[in-house]
């Protein structure tokens, strides 16, 4: 390659990768893998090592990516938080070692962690209790996310045991365990949101959240891995980790002391093995220096640390070939494409299928017909295609055309701008839709209908019996004791508990209803906010953006449902049946009619009262608690650390804040 070429593609490579570190950092929604990020950065920085004369302060190979998001203010760091040097081979963690006894005397000891594979974050303490929470940012100035941290459970908010400086600083990372990942993405397939690709992404998206109790309900987790600070116990590594355990951090028990680096080799062999089994996502493992002193003396380089590195484990991966596509209708209409493959062994199961979440990814990966693919799982439950065999494909395979109809009942698709999936909007006449929303009616977070399984519902709506969820308050005994495996006493039981489902709180029937984006935690919501059916049916979408932790997104979805005359009648339907459309009023003793017809935005952080204490307190004296300040807001209930914006905005409008105290003091506590 020549200087002129040289110079084209490093500045072709410099843009797609400050596009893709935009897409994983910023946005959360990586647009390549991991490997193939690496691979381009990889040719980057050797372009820039052959040709010097380029050389450029802003090129990705010389910064972290950056996860800054202007939402948040930004604090700087007091050390500056880099990235790692990546490694994928024995070899290259030897050159580690190498590059180190070059500027070092003597026995060197390492410290191995694992590699949690979540988002990074540094905490200040003073005086044993939280202050800060900042993200990694740019490596020099991050986002203030401290009421999002608060809200973690293992991260301490008052430190305990002896002997902690009176102020430190300590780093981690913070995660979401598969767990809770699998069960948060099956709730989103399930109102119809775009699963997140991986549990890193759905972290970092999470923390970035603008609303604190939606992240505290999303559990993440945080475990520490580094201590700074100018009194921290000791000069070593590891014995400050073991500290920091004792004052009630989550610090990983199985960080191991290396006296050399076969022992370090050696701890990243037993982990290639045992990595499968723990509860958060990894990737690799971490070694450290463990002395302070020549950690100091190594020093950083511009992106990462010179006394620290990461090997990488290459992800379980195999080859199949794929034998189609095929897509699958949801409830909502929401089509997902999956891949059907020749069947192959994969970390201890059979993987027949594999999701394609969208058209978007069937594009990235630019399928064809009968390709060889590549296929990883993690912790995840979905196993996921990362790649093609470019050089198995033969000349004549066509490409993968995403569909234009419904695979089940022929109409036409549409996809709305800005989302991901496409959709099949004959909700009324799509057999998989319709099936789809009586299994959701009934389900146990739901109207919780005993007896009454998938089969019998394919049953009874192949009878023509039930064409809608209406249709189960109109069964008799005589529609159900001649289906397949009914008897008298199996009819009596499901016909019983139709008629107990009559019972069911309104907010979980109007969960039931199945509204697009209406989960069961925002049906909650709405149903405290919007006692009935019949306020919710004609509020606005300024009304129902007015309710805390309704977006945009949910109001348009609730109002398009109601404007549908189908719909109407449906619920007239149900409300004839008898179903509960209201909510019933619970009486308290301690509440009051003080804050009628106020509109009270909470913001920053409070001494007496959690912040959703705070909002039942509004309630229970007849206020109501907003999401964002407008001119309709009565007031800004403030605690310390109001975002400027916020305050800026109630400035704008001219209206009060009032403090914790005062507001106590208005309802007389
Ligand atoms: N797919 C994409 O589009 C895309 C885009 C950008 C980056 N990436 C991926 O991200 C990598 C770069 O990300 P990065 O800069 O965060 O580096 P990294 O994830 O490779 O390593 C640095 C990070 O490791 C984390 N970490 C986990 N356990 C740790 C421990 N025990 N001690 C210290 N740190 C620990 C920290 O958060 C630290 O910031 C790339 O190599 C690439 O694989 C992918
Ligand atoms: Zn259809």
């Amino acid at each position: 390659m020549n200087q002129a070429e040289a110079k084209v593609r490093i500045e072709e490579l410099r843009g797609q990768l400050h596009t893709y570190n935009h897409n994983y950092y910023v946005l959360s929604q990586p647009s390549i893998s991991d490997y193939d990020f690496d691979m381009l950065l990889n040719e980057l920085i050797d372009l820039e090592k052959q040709f010097p004369e380029f050389n450029d302060q802003n090129s990705p190979t010389q910064r972290v990516g950056s996860d800054i998001n202007l939402e948040f203010n930004q604090v700087e760091h007091k050390y500056p938080m880099l990235s790692l040097g990546n490694t994928y081979s024995e070899e290259e963690i030897r050159d580690f070692e190498t590059r180190i006894k070059k500027l070092i005397d003597g026995d060197v000891e390492y410290v191995c962690e694992m590699k949690y594979d979540g988002t990074s974050i540094s905490l200040t303490y003073e005086k044993g209790k939280l202050v800060q929470a900042v993200t990694r940012g740019d490596g020099v100035k991050g986002d203030d996310v401290t009421a999002n941290v608060k809200t973690i459970r293992s991260v301490p908010l008052q430190l305990s045991g002896k002997g902690f400086p009176d102020e430190f600083e300590i780093r981690g990372e913070i995660l979401m365990p598969f767990e809770v990942f699998n069960s948060l993405n099956e709730e989103r397939e399930e109102i119809g949101e775009a699963a997140f690709a991986n549990p890193r992404n759905a972290a970092s998206g999470t923390l970035k959240m603008q609303n604190s109790s939606i992240v505290a309900k999303r559990k993440l987790d945080c475990y520490l891995y580094y201590l700074l600070g100018k009194e921290i116990p000791t000069r070593n590594h590891y014995s400050n980790l073991q500290s920091a355990k004792d004052w009630g951090f989550k610090v990983p028990s199985n960080t191991k002391l290396c006296k050399n680096i076969e022992e370090v080799i050696a701890f990243i062999k037993e982990w290639d093995e045992k990595r499968d089994d723990l509860p958060v996502p990894i990737d690799g493992i971490v070694i450290k220096v463990n002395s302070l002193d020549m950690q100091e003396e190594l020093g950083f380089t511009a992106k990462s640390p010179r006394w620290a590195i990461s090997y990488k484990y290459k992800a379980e991966r195999v080859s199949t070939k794929l034998e189609k596509v095929t897509y699958q209708v949801g409830r909502t209409g929401s089509i997902t494409p999956v891949a059907n493959l020749e069947a192959v062994q994969l970390a201890g199961t059979t993987v027949k299928r594999a999701s394609l979440h969208n058209a978007d990814i069937i594009q990235n990966l630019d399928l064809h017909e009968n390709d060889t693919v590549y296929v990883e799982k993690g912790g995840e439950i979905i196993p996921k295609i990362v790649g093609v065999e470019l050089s198995e494909r033969s000349a004549e395979a066509k490409r993968i055309e995403y569909i234009d109809n419904c695979p089940e009942c022929n109409t036409a698709l549409v996809r709305k701008e800005g989302e991901a999936n496409h959709y099949c909007p004959n909700e009324m006449g799509c057999p998989p839709q319709i099936k789809g929303k009586i299994e959701h009616f009934i389900s146990r977070r739901a109207l919780d209908l005993d007896g009454l399984g998938e089969e019998t519902i394919d049953l009874l709506f192949q009878k023509g019996l039930i064409k809608d969820v209406s249709g189960l308050f109109r069964l008799t005994k005589e529609d159900i004791v001649p289906l397949d495996r009914m008897g008298d006493k199996s009819a009596e039981r499901i016909l019983n508990s139709i008629e107990n489902s009559k019972q069911v709180p309104y907010e979980r029937v109007l969960y039931a209803l199945g509204i697009r984006y209406v989960g069961a935690t925002v049906a909650k919501k709405l149903a405290k906010a919007i006692p009935s059916i019949d306020k919710l049916a004609t509020s606005t979408l300024e009304e129902l953006i007015e309710v805390d932790e309704i977006g945009g997104k949910i109001a348009e979805s609730i109002v398009e449902y109601f404007s549908n005359e189908y719909h109407q009648n449906l619920v007239a339907q149900l409300k004839e049946f008898g179903l509960q459309l209201e909510k019933k009023i619970v009486e308290d003793e301690n509440s009051s009619n003080t804050l009628e017809g106020l509109s009270i935005v909470i913001s920053g952080s409070f001494n007496k009262y959690s912040r959703d204490e705070l909002k039942d307190l509004i309630e229970l004296h007849g206020g109501k608690n907003v999401g964002s300040i407008s001119k309709k807001t009565s007031f800004l209930l403030g605690g310390e650390k109001v975002g400027p914006s916020k305050l800026a905005k109630l400035e704008k409008l001219g209206l009060e804040m009032k403090s914790e105290d005062e507001f106590l003091k208005m309802i007389g506590l």
